[in-house]
Formats: C-alpha cells, structure tokens, sequence
C-alpha cells in the first residue's frame, strides 16, 4: 500500500466518523420526538384499537375509528413503523396500508399486566419534564442551589405529589407498571428470597401492586403495604394485604422480612441508612426463635431487608459493553438513564454500585449481604443484620 493510498484511506474514516457525528447530533437534538410521539399514540389509543382490531389494522381503520386526521396519523405511523414500534404491510395505496402490532407496541396498550403507558405518560408530563431544564444549574452550583424538581416546583417531589392528587395518582400508575414487571421477574425467578416469611411489609409500596401480586402467588404471607397516608388512603383492595399509612422515616410495621422497590434510589446516602436503620428496627423483635409444631422444630428464616433496585455496575466499561452484545448495553443503559432521572426529579438520589450499596448497608448495621440479577432491570439485594 503506497503512502498516498493509505492517507486517502484514513481520510475517508474521517470523513464518515464527521458525518456520522452530525447525524448522531441531529438524532439528539431530535430525541424528545421519541418520546412526544409515543405520548401522542397512548393518547390516540393507536394500539388500543390495533388489539381491538385482532392485531392489525389498516391505516383507514384507524382514522375512522381513532376520529383523526388520516394525513397525520399516517405520518405518526410512518415514524413509530421507522422506529419499530409498530410493524406495516404495504399496500397499493396509503389507506390500505396495514399496522401490526408488536411486542413493544403491545406495551403501549393502556392496560393490562404488561402495559407501560402509564409510565411513559407520567415521565412525559410537563411537571416531570420542567426539571430537566435546571439541571445544569443545579450540577454547576455544586449542589448548593435547589434540586432541579425544587427550582422547578418550589417543593420536593413527595411534597408536590402530597398535594396534586391527579399528579400522586399518576406517579402511583406508573410506578404500579414497573412493579407488575418487577413482581413477575423477581418473584418468577427467584421466589426462595421469600421462604420462610410469614409477614412482610412493602415499604414506600405505593398502591400495592408489588405485595398484591406477591401474596397472590404466594399466599402463606401476609402483606403490608406501607407509605404515606395519601397514597395508601387511595390503594386498591388486594387479597391478604392490609394497608398502612405513616412516614418510613419515623416508623415501619413489624414483620419477618421489610422490602424496598424503587424506594431507596429516591434519597442521598445519608437518608437511605435512616431508612434501612428503621427497617432493621422493623425485623427487630423477639421471634427470630424456631418455633415447634406437631412435636417438629420449623426452623424461622433469618429476617431480613430485601431492596430491589437498578444496580450499576462497579467496573463499567463501555467497550466491554458493547462486545457483550445488546441486552447488556440496554440494561446499562436504562440503569443509567434511571440514575439520570433520580438526579432530575429527587433532593440526591441515585442508582447505586455495589459498592455504594455495601457502604450504605455497612453504615445501617446490616453484617451481610447479596445481589441476585434477574430478568427485570432491577436486581435483588437481600441484607441481614
Ligand atoms: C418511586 S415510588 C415506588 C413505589 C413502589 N415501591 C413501586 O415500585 O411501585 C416511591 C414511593 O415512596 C413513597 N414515599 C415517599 N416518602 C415516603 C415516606 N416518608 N414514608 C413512606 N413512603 C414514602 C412514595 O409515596 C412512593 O409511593
């Protein structure tokens, strides 16, 4: 290879990675259309009408019956069919032009056990999207201006939540979304973690569905679903679980076992060891002892706390992500983007490593602990004290 030819070479990768650089930048000046445009299909019901429809349906179908503009909708199917969300059979003209359904538009359907609409039309509100506005100077002031949600809101989130019931009720739903995956992968994959608890106290557990759920397919415990009054006050009723209202901060019911979805991420490091200290309060009392039955010794469980949450991981490296292939690079990504959001919308929470976990658990008390993954985005910490 002469020299010339390998400089043409070398200008030719240049020349790509520059063009690629641009339409990367344009994708992110552009990346809140991903976003508006699923938020705009929820609303429509497109994929509502899709199922309703047996799975498919042609463009005209779904005018006529969405009532909406044919020209529009066309153009907001040819960007969700672009982006994979839905799949198209191309016909002789647009009217006829047919829209399946899919695994991922499937989670758009407004509800059902795997429906994600809720979550997406909450993180889509204006009083979620506000915050993102004052990141920078709220990362810029060293933290000593308020919180991106405070500078927007006046107030934390739970205190905005506290007194916006239309907004609690949204955070609930799309809280409820995630706790139906969570439940199904956690308690599908790993259902020892609950042996041998007779009584167990969600904590921060919003409207219940995670303990409905669990005490659904595991009906020998008894569920606690703890958080404040507001929120409990609203909470469906599920079979075997009682609901309990009061602050995490001050007192949590007694029980075999304390559990934690979504909770500890919303809180610096110093309020999640107040919290994990009150949950080890919780598990605390006397009957730690085996008990006899029928002349036999059962032998108790070790109480425990058990948190389900994102774990980022403490040797993460980029490259080695993406030589792992996707599934791993997206899970990555999504913890990532997790701890992104706990920035914008809580006073100091965040997606933890191992390595911060064990801290925050060393400083609780708890002696031992262990991660499990599983199939959901979220991973199992068990901690005994
Ligand atoms: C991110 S949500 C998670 C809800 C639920 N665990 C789930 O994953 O679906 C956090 C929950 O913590 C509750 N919470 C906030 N402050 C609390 C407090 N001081 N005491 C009890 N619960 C609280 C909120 O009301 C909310 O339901």
């Amino acid at each position: 290879m002469g020299k010339g030819e390998g400089s043409t070479k070398a200008d030719n990768k240049k020349e790509l990675e520059e063009a690629n650089a641009v339409m990367q930048a344009w994708k992110y000046a552009l990346g809140f259309t991903e976003l508006a445009v699923l938020k705009c299909a929820i609303e429509l019901g497109v994929a509502d009408e899709i199922e309703t429809q047996g799975g498919a349906a042609t463009l005209s179908q779904l005018s006529a019956a969405l009532n909406c503009s044919y020209t529009s909708l066309y153009r907001i199917m040819r960007f969700l069919v672009h982006n994979r969300v839905f799949k198209a059979k191309a016909a002789a003209t647009q009217e006829a032009t047919t829209y399946l359904q899919t695994a991922l538009s499937r989670r758009l359907l407004k509800g059902g056990e795997k429906s994600m609409a809720s979550l997406i039309l909450f993180e889509s509100t204006p009083i979620m999207l506000a915050p993102w506005h004052g990141l920078s100077a709220w990362v810029s002031s060293n933290k000593v201006a308020p919180p991106p949600f405070e500078a927007a809101h006046g107030q934390d989130i739970w205190a905005y939540t506290a007194q916006d019931p239309e907004h609690s009720r949204l955070l609930d739903e799309a809280m409820a979304c995630d706790a139906r995956l969570a439940a199904a992968a956690v308690i599908g994959s790993c259902p020892e973690v609950f042996e041998g608890i007779e009584v167990m106290v969600d904590v921060g557990g919003g409207n219940g569905t995670f303990v409905g759920m669990m005490v659904k397919v595991l009906p020998q415990i008894k569920g606690i679903n703890f958080d404040l009054p507001h929120v409990v006050s609203i909470g469906p009723h599920w079979n075997g679980v009682e609901h309990a209202g009061g602050n995490m901060f001050e007192s949590i019911p007694k029980a075999d076992a304390t559990f934690l979805l979504k909770v500890l991420h919303d809180w610096s490091d110093s309020e999640c060891i107040q919290i994990l200290k009150k949950c080890k309060e919780a598990i605390a009392e006397d009957n730690n002892d085996d008990s006899i039955s029928d002349g036999k010794q059962i032998k108790k469980k070790r109480k425990k706390v058990v948190i389900v949450e994102a774990v980022i991981d403490d040797d993460y490296d980029d490259e080695e992500q993406d030589e792992q292939g996707s599934q791993l690079q997206s899970w990555t990504g999504v913890r990532l983007g997790l701890d992104m959001v706990m920035m914008a919308h809580t006073n100091g929470g965040k997606e933890r490593t191992r390595t911060e976990w064990a801290h925050v658990l060393n400083e609780a008390g708890f002696s031992s602990f262990s991660i499990k993954p599983t199939s959901a985005v979220q991973s199992i910490i068990e901690a005994f004290p």
